[in-house]
């Protein structure tokens, strides 16, 4: 392990700044460990990706690098953020934020089903997180349990959307190209954006319904225990299933939250800010608790808005309300 001899393996650049120790996570892509920046005594994440374990080099290149462009450009509360960076001929080390809660899977797993109330603080923070990245034209496209990182043991608590080598920038240089060739062969979709914002975005809207799905039922929507189909036969069809007894605390807002992004056609799906306009989320309560979590310093933190004794706008009252700036 990483006490022994393996800290030699270790560019020496990350040895001078950081003490790596033990290991808090495994993924598909390599391990976690805990670190301490030897300047300041600060508890880190340091996230070693193993280029090897991709399957093949192309891959792993493009998604790791996909992912430290991103990881780079992203700046919202409820996204981890990228202290530093690293690599060797076979790793890539990623310098993150410390979430001491942990993955909000065993947080979900060790408590049965979450409070609706508490689902409702981490979903809605969810909400805001991906309504940042799809504002920037990035889809995260691998939303689950693992990959929502909770910042202490406690149930009131700030998440983060971590893991973004799923990701996709929706490159508008990509698109601009396209519509420079002949036109003739393209579909409508393609001039009218929805192949690259519109439709793309939806598939992280489904995710978060199964997100929200788990977090209030403490189960999984599609399962090949709850039918003769398969898993991926009953999300083809959007068959899932609400067992009675797990969803009878459940309120019918939250409910309806979950059947309006389970919804197979994509171009039906609720999307990301849909969600954030239903009912079920306009709780006073939990957006103040919310924003003082995403913002701790407060309104005063953020730069005074140019005095101007135009109205504010409609729209600008609604995004404030999402928590957003
Ligand atoms: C990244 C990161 N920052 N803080 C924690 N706990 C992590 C983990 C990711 C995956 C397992 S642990």
């Amino acid at each position: 392990n990483l006490m022994s001899d393996d800290q030699s393996s270790l560019p020496t650049a990350l040895q001078d700044k950081y003490v790596l120790t033990r290991r808090i996570g495994t993924g598909v892509c390599g391990e976690v460990r805990l670190a301490f920046e030897r300047s300041t005594c600060r508890k880190l994440a340091v996230k070693i990706i193993n280029k090897k374990n991709f399957q093949s080099e192309g891959t792993a290149t493009r998604n790791a690098e996909t992912e430290i462009q991103i990881l780079q450009r992203v700046d919202h509360p409820c996204l981890i953020k990228t202290e530093d960076f690293y690599q060797t001929e076979d790793s890539y080390y990623i310098v993150l934020e410390l979430m001491e809660g942990g993955e909000l899977f065993h947080r979900v797993k060790s408590q049965q089903q979450l409070n609706e109330g508490v689902a409702k603080l981490y979903f809605y923070q969810m909400l805001c997180a991906v309504q940042y990245l799809h504002r920037n034209g990035i889809i995260h496209r691998d939303l689950k349990p693992e990959n929502i990182l909770l910042s202490s043991n406690e149930d009131t608590c700030l998440i983060k959307v971590t893991d973004f080598n799923q990701s996709r920038i929706l490159e508008e240089a990509a698109l601009m190209r396209t519509l420079c060739g002949t036109p003739s062969y393209l579909a409508p979709e393609v001039f009218t954006h929805a192949s690259t914002t519109g439709y793309g975005l939806a598939v992280d809207a489904w995710s978060l319904g199964v997100l929200l799905f788990v977090c209030l039922s403490g189960y999984a929507p599609f399962h090949e225990s709850f039918s003769e189909n398969s898993v991926k036969e009953q999300i083809i069809r959007g068959e899932f299933t609400m067992v009675p007894s797990k969803w009878r605390r459940v309120s019918n807002q939250a409910k309806d939250v979950v059947r309006k992004l389970l919804v197979v056609d994509p171009t039906q799906r609720m999307s990301v800010d849909e969600a954030l306009q239903h009912p079920w989320l306009q709780d006073q309560q939990m957006l103040q608790t919310a924003r003082s979590l995403m913002y701790p310093e407060g309104e005063d933190a953020l730069p005074a808005a140019a005095p101007s004794d135009a109205p504010v706008a409609a729209s600008m009252e609604v995004e404030s309300s999402t928590g957003e700036r």
